[in-house]
């Protein structure tokens, strides 16, 4: 396995989170990656800020890059590209040893699972994906790529997640759904119905309450 050390897209709450978990899983994280110019050179949790990757060329050829250090889906895409165009390496998925993968599951590229989750059977999950402390994956759920899942989320089988699509803490999410693209689900929802692309939908029952898009 290739064990490149690691640096972290975004020094917020996910991203020391996300922090503790690579070293829970014993790789060394060498930095915290953050374009704005007040953070370069601070320390977060005993790791150096390095700045942007403009800073970092040198380091190209001897880290990886965790894209999904940040809950918003849209900063997860806005780091992947940056990473690609700068020529660097993206991590791969990070798994808590808490986790139970069942070899019927797939996993994508650069998403991290946090501790505590259930992903049962025949869940796929996308590239920079953030499956967040024990949310729960049912039977042939889906989801799609810069997805994030939050805390304690209930998501029931046969859903399908779409691209980016933000679910938020503690909803529950019924069977054979899907969540329209880039949508954001409120915390605290119970989805009973589909939920088309780019809303913000909430409540319980939850409703659309505004267009995103
Ligand atoms: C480890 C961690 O910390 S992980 C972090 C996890 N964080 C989360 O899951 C955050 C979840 N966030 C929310 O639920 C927020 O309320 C958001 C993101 C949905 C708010 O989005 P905004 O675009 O700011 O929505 P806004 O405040 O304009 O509200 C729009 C309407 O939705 C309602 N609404 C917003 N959130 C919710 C909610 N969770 N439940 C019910 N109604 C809600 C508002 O009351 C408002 O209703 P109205 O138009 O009838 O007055």
């Amino acid at each position: 396995m290739d064990e490149r050390k690691l640096v972290i897209w975004g020094c917020g709450g996910m991203g020391r989170e996300v922090l503790d978990l690579c070293e829970q899983l014993g790789r060394e994280v060498i930095g915290f990656l953050d374009d704005r110019p007040d953070m370069r050179g601070q320390t977060v949790d005993g790791v150096p800020v390095l700045g942007g990757l403009a800073d970092i060329v040198k380091l190209r050829g001897d880290v990886k890059v965790i894209c999904a250090g940040v809950g918003s889906p849209v900063l997860k895409k806005r780091f992947v590209h940056q990473t690609k165009e700068h020529g660097f390496t993206l991590a791969e998925t990070l798994v808590h040893p808490s986790v139970r993968l069942s070899p019927k599951n797939r996993l994508g590229l650069g998403s991290v699972i946090c501790e505590g989750a259930i992903l049962t059977i025949h869940v796929r999950v996308g590239d920079f994906v953030i499956v967040n402390t024990r949310a729960t994956l049912a039977h042939d759920v889906t989801v799609a790529d810069y997805a994030t899942i939050s805390p304690g989320v209930n998501i029931s089988g046969n859903v399908s997640i779409g691209e980016g699509a933000f679910i938020g803490t503690g909803s529950a999410l019924r069977e054979k759904i899907t969540v329209g693209a880039w949508s954001v689900i409120g915390g605290g929802a119970f989805v009973k119905d589909d939920v088309p692309a780019g809303v913000l939908c909430a409540g319980v029952p939850a409703v659309v309450k505004k267009k995103l898009l």
